[in-house]
Formats: structure tokens, sequence, C-alpha cells
């Protein structure tokens, strides 16, 4: 388990991270999501010992990163966004380096480099040189080095970017199966490739954690009481007039579509299910009902509205959850 607890870090006078506190908890698959510049990079550059953190702390099963640098360098295993390969190795050569300098035994380098050259499906390239490798394979040999030594921990950071399609779909599925025995952490500026992968999301802008949950429940959460979206053949006084008449609206928004043709977006007050009164209400006044649905937002709109408002007015919501 990592803990996270009131990290800062300041560059000068720039404040990159802003108090961050959340823990990661064994076997899952952790999505750091925010924009360029949120402070993925720095949280993890922090939480995997390559920088010195301005205040607070990170311990990892206890350990605190501080005291313990060799625990904690074993139990976390780190792809940053450049991968730090030696282009003219070949991948077999690199990742015996590499396990002789994270301290893996020299009886087991070989056949752990193997196997793990095998889980990454890197085996067939395992004497190419890295120079001659396309970037999706790059990727595989950064992700054999983060696996080097099986540590609990795997933290990616920004793992798909530069990759084509289809080597986006390879490297997700490797990490979905490096997930079955590892906890991951990947950060990203792309919701769609998080909620693919993440069995839990931090959102974090400006440097602040603005929202944590499964991408479930961050949808149901954020998108608040739903709200009904109408489509009515009818005038606006008309549509006015009938609506005034429906108890249990909080808010109402009318466009116009066509002349007589309107959509109507009702925010019904908590609690109320006011379908059936507006089906009634329109077909007593013989006004057409064309279509009526539920608009519950999706996790699109959540990631927007927290980013672009740097998570203030959602900070209270997270603190009476918490
Ligand atoms: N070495 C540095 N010196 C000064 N400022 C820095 C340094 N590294 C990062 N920053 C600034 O800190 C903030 C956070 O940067 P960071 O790279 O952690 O963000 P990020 O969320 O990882 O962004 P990206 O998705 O672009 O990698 C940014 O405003 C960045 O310009």
């Amino acid at each position: 388990m990592i803990e996270v607890k009131k990290l800062v870090k300041k560059y000068g006078n720039h404040v990159a991270v802003d108090g961050l506190t959340f823990s990661i908890d064994k076997g899952r698959v952790y999505g750091f999501l925010g924009p360029n510049g949120a402070g993925k990079t720095t949280t993890m550059n922090i939480i995997t010992g390559y920088l010195a953190a301005t205040k607070g702390s990170v311990t990892v099963n206890g350990y605190d990163i501080l005291k313990n640098p060799e625990e904690f360098k074993k139990s976390v295993g780190y792809l940053p966004e450049l991968p730090p390969v030696y282009m003219d190795m070949t991948v077999r050569e690199y990742l015996l380096f590499t396990a002789e300098l994270k301290g893996v035994p020299k009886k087991e380098r070989q056949i752990q480099t193997e196997v793990i050259m095998s889980r990454v499906k890197l085996s067939h390239m395992a004497d190419r040189l890295i120079a001659n490798l396309s970037k999706g394979y790059r990727q595989r040999v950064g992700l054999a080095q983060a696996i080097l030594g099986f540590p609990e921990t795997i933290i990616l950071d920004e793992p798909m970017v530069g990759l084509d399609p289809q080597q986006i779909i390879e490297i997700r599925q490797l990490i979905r199966s490096l997930a079955k025995n590892h906890t991951v952490i990947l950060s990203s500026h792309i919701l769609a490739e998080v909620r693919e992968l993440c069995d839990y999301i931090l959102i974090i802008a400006k440097g602040r954690l603005v929202a944590q949950d499964t991408p479930e429940n961050l949808e149901r959460l954020f998108s608040g009481r739903d709200t009904l979206c109408l489509e009515v053949k009818g005038t606006l006084d008309q549509i006015k007039q009938i609506l005034a008449d429906v108890r249990g609206i909080e808010d109402s928004e009318f466009s116009r579509k066509a002349e007589d043709h309107y959509e109507v977006k009702l925010t019904p007050k908590e609690g109320a299910d006011i379908r059936e009164s507006l089906f009634f209400a329109f077909a007593e006044r013989r006004c057409p009902l064309l279509s009526l649905y539920e608009d519950n937002g999706s996790l699109e709109d959540v990631y927007l509205k927290l980013i672009q408002e740097g998570g203030k007015r959602h900070e209270s919501r997270l603190q009476k959850r918490a």
C-alpha cells in the first residue's frame, strides 16, 4: 500500500503539487488523470524516489521513502515518460544490465530477464539493438525494465504517448496482464484511456486532487440530479403554461429547434420523479411530446468541469465524502 500525505512540490515560486493526499491499495489499476502541467509527472517522480518533495510524506507498505530508500526501490518499478533505454545495447543486454543495477541476484538475472521478455512479448527481439526497434517495442523494453525485480507496484508515466493505434491496443493488453500480478498506477491526459484500463481514477488539476473514485461513481457523484430533456411541438407560451402546472420542477431551460418546436431541459427537485406528470400534462393539452429522456451526464462532462474549475467547486463535495 502506498500512502501519500500532504505532498507539496515547489519549483522556485511555482507550486506544481499542492497538498496531495491519497492512498493506493494493492492489486488495482489506478489512473492519474489530468491535463498537461497538472502535476502528474512531478507526483510520480516523487513517489518513485526520483525527486524530493518540498513537503509531505510518501510511504510504501509502511516504509518511508526517505528513511528506507532501498526497501522502497525494491517495491516500485517505474517507466518514466522517456524510457531510460540505451540505444546501442540489444534488448537482452540492456535488461541484464538493468537487473544488475536493480540489485537482482546474479544467479536470477538470466532467468528473470527471459521470463519478463516472454511476459511482455519481446523474446523474439532479444538480440535486436534497441536503436532498431519501433516505438511500440521500445515501450515494451521500458515496461520490461519496470517489471525487473518483480516489484509490487508498477508506475507508468503516459505509457501510450507517441504510439500508433495498434501499438496502443497491444500496450493496453500488456498493462492489463501486468495488473494480474502487480498494482499498476498510470498517468494520462486522455480520459478514454484511463476509463478503459483503470479500476480507480484520481483526477488532478493545478497540482490538486479534485476527485477520486471508480469511473462509475465519479459519473454518478458529479452528474448530480438527472436532467430531463424534452422535445415538444408547441409555442413557447404554451409549453411554459403546461410546465407551470407540473409539480416538482426546480429549473428549466428552453431552446428553439424550429418554428413551434422546442427542446426543454428540466431539473427536477430532489427526489421528484416527474416523468409521468409531464407525459399527462402535455397529452391533456394535446401538445405533442416528441421525446423525453434522462441525461445523466458522462465522465467526459465531469472531467471537463473539474479541470476547468481547478476543482474548486467540487472540493467540498469530496471533503463531505471523505
Ligand atoms: N524541473 C522543473 N522546473 C520548473 N517547473 C517545472 C519543472 N518540472 C515541471 N515543472 C512545472 O510544474 C508543473 C507540473 O508539471 P508536470 O510535468 O508534473 O505536469 P504533468 O501533469 O505531468 O504534465 P504533462 O502531462 O505535460 O507531462 C508544470 O507547470 C510544469 O511546467
